[in-house]
């Protein structure tokens, strides 16, 4: 850690602002000390200001309303003093120098006092942290253990048992993965006489990690190419099947489910196994599955004999499983030195061990975090790497973030409506898309810049015009959006890695798994479920079973002679389901699209006017 303190420490000048009085004086009786951000005038210009804010903990849609409303930052709220701001930068500066990584938080304008102020509760944090690793019930809901810092530091699991179960899962990923790649396993049907190509069936936390790992780090030429199915969309299934051709033979097809039962993973399994029979090819000699001991997956495996299988541990959220099986098997089949991510994430959690704030990389963060979006959400996380390898990091940060902050409750059962909104693609493509609005439209984010210093390997560098390389743009856009975006008193940090390897995506991803653990803390809530998730599945489960009413109506109306074309409201009412006439609505126009309901009379534009039936009678399903 090279964190220069002392530098900047200008003599304290105090300034409290005049807030909103009205609101002030409707929740003074409940207020309680909590640490929010003073307003500079347009006058001072001291990065030392001391200020003490409240605002309702207990109200936290009020809450939002108080900041939007007394604290936002003004015109001047951010220090543009270039003197003062170089010595905030250099005051500030975090350094891991064995990562050669560094994060920059000088343009995010939080003061020394609500650092001050901050304090107890990062220290709460830190413990909270320990108390973690150590093995504590981290996610009380579902009474589980949260070990993911475990997987790259196995002698840290709170028993042998579970060291041993890291360390010989570890082995077997390599192990297996090495039997892949040099021939020695061989599917049984490829003219290839070895695989070439992984087909990797998941999707939430069972993708995101490899598909942002493979799109970072796989080589150019892999010794497995790999595809993925993320979805239960037929035609996105279709078109990777399709795109593998006659390589299915020689494809190894890797399913991820942590619980086992997710229903799109499921049915891309199903798809799968489909184009395998219609190849006349033997799919558990193709197949591997990762998920947890016994899930439904397991056992479908187990029963069927595929390939392989290897665990997802209970206390490895799906999130934050990319140092587990889930990452580092199709990782390890592309070539990426999967040692490498673990130990550049190893390094990263022993940085973020550190209880000194300014030594603490994702405490630093998580401070950025809370500041810019008032501990509420109230501000969006814009994600811009400049390096096209890094594209998908937003897009797996999104899911990291979303799902572990965005809570309708905190940790005490009280009404929280956590969350921070997590976008962004790529520097500086985006340049060229929304970051016109960004400087100058709707004031509703923060930026986070990640820089990779290194342009291209030693060598391949050339000059395009005098002095100037092709990466010198890159490297000046990124810097000429931060200086922009800041002179319209848009915040930003900034993360800097020598290059694009193994151990700085390793530590990238240690670096905001621990980031959100952290900020969970500040702000109370528990990270590591997803509640929420639930009621969208539930519903949909619900839309399947109506569908499944709509077609035996349908169908015993269809099978009358003369056939009984039936109006929405006809359906509805023999479906006993009069109340759900718009979701039938939606069924039907979807069969339809679909040609597997008919309409006789009217169109789906004038649902009055419809009249549907099914083009086939299935007797069957009428006595079943
Ligand atoms: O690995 P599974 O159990 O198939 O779950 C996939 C994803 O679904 C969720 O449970 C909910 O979206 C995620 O947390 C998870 O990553």
């Amino acid at each position: 850690m090279a964190s220069i303190s002392g530098i900047c420490s200008s003599s304290p000048s105090l300034k409290l602002q005049k807030q909103s009085l009205s609101l002030t004086s409707i929740l003074r009786k409940e207020l309680v000390a909590f640490p929010a951000r003073p307003k500079l005038t347009s006058n001072d210009r001291s990065l030392n200001l001391v200020a003490t804010q409240s605002v309702a903990r207990e109200a936290p849609a009020e809450l939002s309303k108080v900041n939007d409303g007394a604290f936002a930052k003004d015109k001047a709220g951010l220090e543009k003093d270039p003197r003062a701001l170089w010595l905030r930068y250099v005051d500030w500066l975090y350094q891991h120098k064995d990562l050669g990584l560094y994060l920059d938080v000088s343009r995010v304008g939080f003061t020394d006092e609500f650092v001050k102020q901050m304090e107890t509760r990062f220290q709460a944090a830190f413990r909270a942290m320990e108390e973690l690793e150590k093995g504590a019930i981290a996610n009380p809901d579902e009474g589980r253990m949260v070990g993911h810092y475990w997987l790259r530091d196995p002698k840290r699991a709170p028993n042998p048992f579970l060291k041993t179960q890291i360390e010989n899962a570890l082995d077997a990923v390599c192990s297996f993965a090495n039997d892949i790649v040099s021939g020695k396993i061989k599917p049984p049907s490829s003219p290839e006489g070895r695989f070439t190509q992984i087909l990797s069936v998941g999707i939430g936390g069972s993708a995101l990690g490899p598909q942002f790992v493979a799109e970072a780090l796989a080589p150019d030429n892999p010794p497995l190419k790999i595809r993925f199915i993320d979805n239960t969309d037929p035609a996105g299934i279709d078109h990777q099947i399709a795109q593998l051709g006659p390589e299915l033979a020689s494809t190894l097809v890797i399913v991820i489910s942590k619980s086992g039962g997710t229903p799109e993973t499921r049915n891309g399994l199903l798809e799968v196994q489909k184009a395998f029979r219609e190849a006349g090819l033997d799919f558990p000699k193709q197949g591997v599955a990762i998920t947890q001991e016994n899930s439904l997956l397991d056992n479908t495996a187990r029963i069927e004999g595929w390939l392989a299988r290897f665990p997802m541990f209970d206390w490895v959220g799906g999130r934050t499983s990319e140092m587990s099986a889930v990452g580092l098997l199709p990782a390890a089949l592309q070539g990426i030195d999967v040692r490498e991510m673990l130990a550049g994430a190893a390094l990263m959690d022993e940085a973020n061990r550190s209880t000194v704030l300014r030594n603490n990389p994702a405490a630093l963060l998580a401070l950025c975090w809370y500041w810019a979006t008032d501990g509420v959400g109230s501000k969006d996380m814009v994600i811009l790497p400049y390096k096209d390898s890094l594209l998908l990091f937003s897009r797996y940060l999104q899911q990291l973030v979303m799902e572990s902050l965005g809570k309708e409750f905190d940790l005490d059962g009280n009404r929280a409506n956590q969350g921070i909104s997590v976008y962004g693609n790529k520097g500086s493509t985006d340049q060229h898309a929304y970051i016109q609005q960004l400087r100058e439209g709707v004031h509703n984010f923060f930026v986070t810049f990640i820089e990779v210093l290194r342009d291209r390997p030693p060598g391949h560098d050339w000059e395009l015009e005098p002095g100037v390389t092709c990466g010198d743009y890159l490297f000046g856009m990124l810097q000429g959006t931060r200086s922009a975006l800041y002179a319209n008193d848009r915040e930003s940090i900034t993360v800097t890695v020598q290059e694009v390897t193994p151990r700085s995506v390793g530590a990238l991803i240690a670096l905001y798994e621990r980031a959100v653990g952290i900020y969970a803390s500040l702000v109370n809530i528990n990270a590591y479920h997803q509640p929420g998730v639930e009621a969208g599945k539930k519903a949909a489960g619900e839309v399947l079973a109506l569908q499944k009413r709509v077609l035996a109506v349908l169908n015993e109306a269809s099978c009358k002679d003369p056939v009984e074309p039936l109006t929405l409201e006809e359906v509805a009412d023999r479906c006993h389901a009069p109340e759900d006439i718009e979701m039938i609505y939606k069924i039907i126009a979807h069969m339809a699209a679909n040609d597997r309901a008919l309409i006789a009379e009217g169109s789906c534009g004038s649902p009055r006017s419809l009249k549907v039936f099914l083009g086939e009678c299935n007797v069957d399903e009428l006595y079943a």
